[in-house]
């Protein structure tokens, strides 16, 4: 019952997830059950969105893929109740390894927060 994506998970975020044009995307938005600080989502929380949307980008593909590295550079804050949108795309890779970039975008479309990560196909 993935924490991230199933429908069955209390506790879960069901997200949901289409794939178009080589983009993989998600929309999230945050509750204060969300938070770090007061009116921030929570760092983990955030990388969970950025791993999962680049999870789903192998998934939905028919790929069962595990992160094997992820850095992700938090630049601004992530605030609680507003639409994120989550996006994820390849940037390379080769045999089983998967090189994949993924972002999240507030309404305004400024990116907080991007992340770069490598997938093993299992
Ligand atoms: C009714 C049922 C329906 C089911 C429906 C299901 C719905 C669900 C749908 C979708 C779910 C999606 C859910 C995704 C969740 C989000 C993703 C995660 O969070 S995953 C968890 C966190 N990650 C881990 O726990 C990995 C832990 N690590 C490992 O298990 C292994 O290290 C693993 C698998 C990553 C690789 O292990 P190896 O044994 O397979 O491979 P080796 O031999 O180590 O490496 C192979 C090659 O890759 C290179 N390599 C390995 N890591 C590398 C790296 N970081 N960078 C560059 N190269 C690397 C190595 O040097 C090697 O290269 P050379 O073949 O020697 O040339």
């Amino acid at each position: 019952m993935c924490f991230a994506c199933s429908p069955r998970n209390p506790i879960g975020l069901h997200l949901q997830f289409s794939l178009e044009d080589g983009v993989c995307r998600t929309t999230f938005t945050a509750g204060e059950v969300h938070q770090g600080w007061n009116g921030c989502m929570h760092g983990g929380l955030i990388a969970t969105l950025l791993d999962e949307v680049m999870a789903q980008w192998l998934w939905l593909q028919g790929i069962a893929g595990m992160t094997a590295e992820m850095t992700t550079r938090f630049s601004r804050p992530v605030p609680v109740g507003v639409p994120l949108e989550v996006t994820a795309r390849q940037t390379g890779g080769r045999g089983r390894l998967f090189e994949l970039a993924a972002e999240i975008a507030l309404p305004d479309g400024q990116v907080p927060v991007h992340a770069r990560a490598k997938f093993l196909k299992v």
